[in-house]
């Protein structure tokens, strides 16, 4: 289990980046994680992680690269180069694009960002395993790509809740578990299929959860965040 309290990673998912830049300005300062994906990159670019980046805020860059080896080594330097906290690949990409994805952020010295590897989507279920012939349901696909990536020399893998407790035995206390896929009580499950509570993830043993709509979305993002905040300090794990 994680010994520390998990950190929460604010999905920032959003089409405007001037919305993007306002949420930020609302969020109690270093209280969370900014994390920015696909969409927002594109339309809000490199600066404005750079923005963030510069005014202390831990950034996750989401873009789950997915390539040949030489192109994900010089996308994982080229995310270091902006100072980002953590960035991502796809597991699906085997030990050669993860080893040279793990070369490119060691390249930039102590400073680097964490490298974590996508495993199974949150969205996916036993069935869209099936459709694109993975082996196995989510819990064995998700093992074998942990071991993958954590033989690859990465520093953890995005999964679900429900993986993390069975992964976490498996591989150690120091290897980062990051869970999307957090929806507090009651909240709407939108497109995605293997939910989990804020407060069964940290007991699960999470080091890190990360929540978009329930925040974004909320009348009051801010209080939202203040909420999932309070209930994960409730918690015991
Ligand atoms: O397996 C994965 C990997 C990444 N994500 C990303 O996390 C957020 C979740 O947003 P919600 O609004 O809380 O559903 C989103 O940016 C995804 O791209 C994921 O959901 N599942």
């Amino acid at each position: 289990m994680s010994q520390v309290p998990p950190n929460i990673i604010v999905a920032l998912d959003y089409s405007d980046p001037e919305q993007a830049i306002q949420l930020v300005n609302q969020l109690p300062n270093q209280a969370c994680c900014l994390k920015v994906g696909k969409e927002l990159f594109v339309r809000g670019g490199p600066a404005l992680v750079e923005r963030w980046v510069k005014a202390g805020w831990r950034v996750f860059l989401d873009l789950k690269f997915h390539d040949i080896p030489h192109t994900v080594e010089a996308a994982c330097q080229a995310a270091t180069d902006l100072g980002v906290w953590m960035v991502d690949v796809h597991a699906l990409g085997g030990s050669e694009m993860l080893e040279a994805a793990r070369d490119a952020v060691e390249a930039g010295g102590g400073d680097r960002p964490l490298l974590i590897a996508v495993t199974i989507l949150t969205s996916h279920q036993l069935s869209t395993l099936e459709e694109v012939g993975i082996a196995g349901n989510p819990m064995q696909a998700a093992g074998r790509l942990a071991r993958l990536a954590q033989k690859s020399g990465l520093d953890g893998v995005v999964c679900s809740g429900h993986e993390v407790e069975g992964l976490r035995d498996h591989l150690g206390a120091q290897f980062r578990l990051v869970t999307p896929g957090i929806r507090p009580a009651g909240a709407a499950q939108d497109d995605q299929k293997r939910i989990m509570t804020p407060e069964a993830a940290v007991r699960a043993g999470a080091s890190d959860l990360v929540i978009g709509r329930p925040i974004t979305r909320a009348d009051d993002p801010a209080a939202a965040l203040t909420a999932i905040q309070t209930a994960i300090q409730r918690t015991e794990f």
